[in-house]
């Protein structure tokens, strides 16, 4: 569906110096991705859709001066094939829709306080990857929230890096008296589903923590905007170095992700599967895309455009990763997983406290959670034949309740709080869908306690 003016020429013989004005000024890619637009959404009121995509775009560019690179830049299709175009979003700018002390700044992090990635840089410890494909912030410089340009270089790894450019993105707020987000066909996606669909997106929701804790205003905003799509095994949803529109949750099927280094064949560094999501990095950070996602199979996604994702997403997901970035890096049991990786790990957890005596599993119980002490000490005890037993006392970064998730078997012990204890857990899908680079150690260190604890419970 990429609608150049190359292609749009052969259709409707635009001649060459209307081509190099359309160009010039961004109209072919804008009318490209409107056109999108309306194949993928179908309004009934395609006029008013097509107002409010403009109105929309417009207020987004007013937001964004780049240097040295046309509004034009992004394009909907990725350089692969064109085939596998990213099918939904439409925005041509890749930078953040800053709205300065309004409910409709990106999520809860930065209230007031300008664009999160600026948050994040001030404080020198914001997430973004570096060529090794892991994250830094060497290349990124972002001055004030409240102040002048914001000077990105991201740094790319891959054939893109040769197109490397500098954005310079003002952090100006945009006036948004008379924009109102939620408004259908507002530049944000809203196709109504059916009771069917809804059913499916819930249940292809259910495992991702992210959605678990929304509003039910907010949840019906994210269902309204999200927009289901397939590709092939083998096409590239995402391609590294590309502007970011879209942030993706796996429905079915599984996604590859490659990183390519400059002057090294691309790496595949980890596979995304049902319930996954892929795509929020460049949403962030506005980056372009840090590494190639390809379908390993059929798969079916659903799509959240840029806007609702930065909007209502984006700021539950910042306040996670940094609240467990640092801790989950000292647990010994993540070690296999590359840092991306840990972050979904930190997506999928759930805090909980207990006090002193409380048990947080019992042996002989159903196992749904696999848990990490995050602080304080739990005592583990076994009943046989002698009544119970203690038999090992568990500390910050120790993990427990594998087994039940591992074997299907009933809780092999029972762990009680010593004191106050806090604890993150995750239920049984997030465990299998992100911990399974740790599985084989999980299954070594399981035989391990059998040296000391009967898991045959
Ligand atoms: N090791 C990795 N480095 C970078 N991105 C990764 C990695 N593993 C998975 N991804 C995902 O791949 C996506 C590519 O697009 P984004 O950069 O927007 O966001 C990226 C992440 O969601």
């Amino acid at each position: 569906m990429d609608l150049t003016t190359s292609n749009l020429a052969n259709v409707v013989r635009i001649p060459q110096r209307e081509e190099q004005y359309l160009k010039a000024t961004g109209i072919d890619q804008l009318l490209s991705n409107l056109v999108s637009q309306l194949y993928i959404h179908k309004p009934e009121d395609a006029i008013n859709f097509m107002i409010n995509y403009l109105q929309h775009t417009k207020l987004e560019r007013n937001s964004v001066s780049f240097s040295g690179a046309s509004s034009s830049s992004s394009s909907f299709s990725s350089s692969f094939s064109s085939s596998t175009s990213s099918p939904v979003g439409s925005s041509s700018t890749v930078t953040t829709l800053q709205v300065n002390g309004s409910p409709q700044s990106a999520g809860g992090e930065d209230e007031g306080n300008g664009a999160v990635e600026m948050e994040q840089d001030k404080k020198g410890n914001g997430n973004h990857l570096d060529q090794s494909g892991e994250y830094g912030r060497e290349d990124m410089q972002v001055t004030s929230p409240d102040g002048g340009p914001v000077d990105i270089d991201p740094t790319l790894s891959g054939n893109r890096s040769l197109q490397r450019r500098r954005m310079a993105i003002s952090s100006e707020p945009v006036d948004l008296s008379g924009f109102d987000a939620d408004m259908p066909g507002n530049g944000v996606p809203n196709t109504p589903k059916s009771p069917e669909t809804l059913q499916a997106l819930e249940e292809a929701l259910r495992t991702n923590v992210l959605f678990a804790h929304l509003e039910e205003d907010e949840r019906r905003q994210v269902f309204d905007a999200m927009v289901e799509v397939k590709f092939n095994a083998n096409d590239i949803i995402i391609q590294q170095g590309d502007e970011g529109d879209n942030f993706y949750v796996v429905e079915s099927g599984e996604c590859e992700i490659w990183i390519a280094k400059e002057g090294q064949p691309p790496q595949r560094v980890s596979v995304v599967r049902e319930g996954g999501s892929f795509g929020e990095l460049a949403l962030i950070y506005g980056t372009q895309r840090a590494a190639t996602v390809k379908a390993a199979t059929d798969v079916t996604l659903w799509a959240i455009d840029r806007v609702t994702y930065r909007r209502i997403l984006m700021g539950a997901t910042i306040k996670k990763r940094k609240m467990y970035e640092g801790f989950l890096e000292k647990v010994p049991i993540l070690a296999p997983l590359n840092h991306w990786e840990r972050l979904t790990v930190a997506d999928a957890l759930e805090p909980e406290v207990y006090h002193d005596g409380e048990v947080i599993i019992r042996q002989g119980e159903r196992g749904d959670s696999f848990f990490i002490i995050v602080d304080g000490e739990t005592k583990v005890s076994q009943v046989n034949e002698q009544g119970e037993v203690e038999v090992a006392r568990l500390y910050p970064s120790s993990y427990f309740g594998e087994i039940a998730l591992l074997t299907d078997r009933p809780r092999a012990a029972t762990v009680t709080a010593i004191g106050n204890v806090k604890v993150v857990k995750m239920d049984r899908d997030r465990f299998n869908r992100v911990m399974g680079p740790c599985e084989e150690i999980l299954r070594r260190n399981m035989e391990i306690y059998n040296q000391y604890i009967s898991t045959k419970i």
